[in-house]
């Protein structure tokens, strides 16, 4: 591993610390964007301008760097014994993604939730799975199955609910232009599937205030 490879420092538990870039990679990327500016009419070159092809190779490296995440390794770092059967839920996880077919933002909340079956996992871990599939170039139903997935095959529990809510800037700011629109996905397995009234329940405490 090189030097400037730092965003592939994985520590044990595969998280990567993104305080650091892979300068290679900028690199080639920003030289990309001098041309792209060009190609947009801009001056690359007024004062501006110049750091800008760099400014955002790290954006798009840092926005993309769930490629370099391993979601499974993150739940198992932190899995617990625990005679604890009832629904689990985090909800109102904030989540940004980017559209892969615009490359452009899409953005809102997660809502999630497992029955343990025989293990619980580490709260923090369950958005820590959000951003390692959010930050990669993603359409919003392959987001919410690869969570649902991930959590269902790493943590073996009896269901997993993965609701999630997002507005997609393609079709805000360009395109059809719809302001307001949201888009809700979900994605379930087990008890949440089979059972009407586990599922009433999730979408029932998703829903409930803190107040
Ligand atoms: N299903 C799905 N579609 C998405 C997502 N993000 C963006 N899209 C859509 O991807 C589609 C791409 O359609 P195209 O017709 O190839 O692209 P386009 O000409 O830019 O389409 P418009 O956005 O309608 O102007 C659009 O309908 C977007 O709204 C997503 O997460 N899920
Ligand atoms: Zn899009």
């Amino acid at each position: 591993m090189s030097n400037k490879d730092v965003l592939k420092g994985e520590s044990r538990d595969g998280y990567v610390k993104i305080d650091r870039y892979n300068e290679d990679k900028i690199e080639a990327v920003a030289t990309h964007y001098k041309d792209i500016l060009g190609q947009l009419g801009e001056n690359p070159e007024r004062e501006g301008l110049l750091k800008t092809p760099e400014r955002v190779a790290k954006a798009l490296q840092y926005l993309t760097h769930g490629y370099d995440l391993k979601p499974d390794e993150i739940l198992k770092g932190a899995m617990f014994e625990e005679d604890y059967s009832q629904m689990v839920v985090v909800k109102d996880i904030e989540v940004y993604s980017m559209c892969e077919h615009h490359m452009l933002p899409f953005f809102g909340k997660a809502h999630i939730a497992y029955i343990p079956n025989g293990h619980i996992v580490g709260l923090s871990k369950i958005p820590r799975v959000v951003d390692a599939f959010a930050r990669r170039l993603q359409v919003q139903e392959r987001l919410t199955n690869e969570i649902r997935d991930c959590i269902q095959n790493t943590l073996n529990p009896m269901g997993v609910a993965v609701v999630m809510e997002c507005r997609h800037l393609c079709m805000s700011m360009r395109g059809v232009q719809k302001q307001n629109s949201v888009t809700t996905t979900s994605a379930f397995t087990g008890t949440f599937l089979s059972n009407d009234k586990t599922r009433a329940e999730f979408l029932r405490l998703i829903t409930a205030s803190l107040d």
